[in-house]
């Protein structure tokens, strides 16, 4: 049997790529849609694994910045990972992923994060969900969300194109309000969110863009959507509704409760925290249908990345984290924080008040999965009384991070 080698993308690769992503996810992608694809991760960010001459594998990694409390960090956005079902379950998975630990490690990503096509994957290499996501629901012609102060912004449909540099600040005055955001560059807002050709509507209608707008003329909110459906049973599909401004986030719900001719109003990639249900009069007027895993984050430099977060309290305790893939994580770690100040994580001789794997520290990190529950799901142990909820306090954040896209 052919050794297997493992290589970054070439040109010449590129129809063996698109091939192998196809087979792999059961898609037909159209080629304008395999360049774009494949044009938004550097090609050194790529890892194609051969077997022989024949490709029989791809992964990738955005180099992403991702909102994390108090900041952001470098981060590796794990993407496009198949391997052909002729060569499952030889560890191929496992060498592309040891690989691209290695080059985020060097290009200075202390976490990498991903959306996982399957729950079973990516525990066994360190990742836990670290931001959950929601779909709400609400019947069309609804009563708009109940508001004492009126917002001032006017409500505009504008075109697509064109549209990133109104947008931006927006996204950018999200990602500090809320952990798990990555930032986005101006190609990712023409080519991912912006973009809409018609072969990847899957039967929708156009996607629309509204914004709220300021006395200023200055966009404050804006939400993307589409239509789906037949006449008379028409549901809108909210692909994305932004404003960290709750005021102009709620006149923008109100915008979608008086759309005519609507059964339905159905918004995925929620927060779970999301404040919809409190807005309204009937609280049960907005439907949680689903909640899901979102976000899969891994610590890859573990003192890095500790480091790098605000805490909500102060700290100083001591910690001891299994990491069997990336052995400089493995032991026991003193973590020292004032609240909101600088924090800083060193490796310690000391009894670990608490134990815990990497991936239940990556699922804790962005304050979206408290301590307590995964220590009732046996994976946190408290060595000493009192451990768990000092820890769990100061890791929490006031809104759940949120994932608002897949990529
Ligand atoms: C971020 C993203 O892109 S998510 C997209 C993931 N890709 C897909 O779902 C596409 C379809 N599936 C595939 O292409 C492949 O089956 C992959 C990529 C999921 C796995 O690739 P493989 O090369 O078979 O993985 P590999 O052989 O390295 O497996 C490593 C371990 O993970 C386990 N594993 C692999 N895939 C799965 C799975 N889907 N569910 C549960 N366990 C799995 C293996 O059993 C193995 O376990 P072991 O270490 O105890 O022996």
């Amino acid at each position: 049997m052919p050794e297997l080698a493992i290589r970054s993308l070439t040109d010449a690769d590129a129809g063996a790529w698109d091939e192998c992503i196809d087979v792999a996810f059961h898609e037909a992608t159209p080629p304008a849609s395999r360049e774009r694809g494949r044009s938004l991760i550097p090609p050194e960010r790529t890892a194609a694994a051969f077997d022989g001459e024949r490709l029989v594998g791809t992964s990738g990694a955005y180099p992403q910045r991702l909102s994390i409390p108090g900041g952001e960090l470098p981060c590796a956005g794990v993407t496009v990972v198949t391997v052909l079902p002729t060569h499952r379950r030889r560890g191929i998975l496992t060498r592309m992923m040891a690989r691209l630990f290695e080059q985020a490690l060097a290009a200075g990503e202390p976490i990498a994060a991903l959306w996982a096509a399957e729950g079973g994957i990516y525990g066994r290499f360190g990742y836990g969900v670290a931001a959950r996501t929601a779909t709400i629901e609400l019947d069309g012609g609804s009563p708009p969300p109940v508001r004492a102060d009126a917002p001032a912004v006017e409500l505009a449909l504008l075109p697509l194109e064109g549209a990133a540099p109104l947008l931006a600040p927006v996204w950018e005055a999200l990602r500090a309000r809320r952990a798990g955001v990555p930032a986005r560059a101006e190609a990712w807002w023409r080519r991912r969110v912006l973009d809409d050709p018609e072969h990847e509507r899957d039967r929708r209608r156009p996607k629309r863009l509204v914004v709220a707008r300021d006395d200023g003329g200055a966009v404050r909110g804006y939400a993307l959507y589409r239509a789906r459906g037949p006449e008379g049973s028409t549901v809108l599909e909210v692909d994305e509704l932004i404003a960290p401004d709750p005021v102009v986030e709620a006149a923008l719900w109100g915008f979608f409760c008086g759309v005519d001719l609507v059964e339905r109003v159905r918004a995925e990639l929620r927060p779970v925290d999301d404040p919809l249900p409190y807005r309204l009069a009937d609280f049960r007027q907005a439907r949680t249908t689903v909640v899901e895993d979102g976000l899969w984050l891994r610590l890859l430099d573990l003192p890095a990345a500790l480091a790098a977060r605000a805490y909500a309290t102060g700290l100083d305790m001591t910690i001891a984290v299994a990491d069997a893939r990336l052995p400089a994580n493995d032991g026991t770690w003193r973590l020292e924080a004032s609240p909101g100040g600088d924090a800083r994580c060193t490796r310690s001789d000391r009894a670990p008040q608490l134990a815990l794997d990497v991936a239940a520290l990556g699922a804790a990190y962005l304050g979206g999965t408290p301590l307590a529950r995964l220590a009732d799901a046996g994976r946190v142990r408290e060595l000493e009384p009192g451990a768990l909820a000092r820890l769990d306090l100061a890791l929490r954040t006031p809104r759940a991070p949120w994932i608002p896209e897949i990529f």
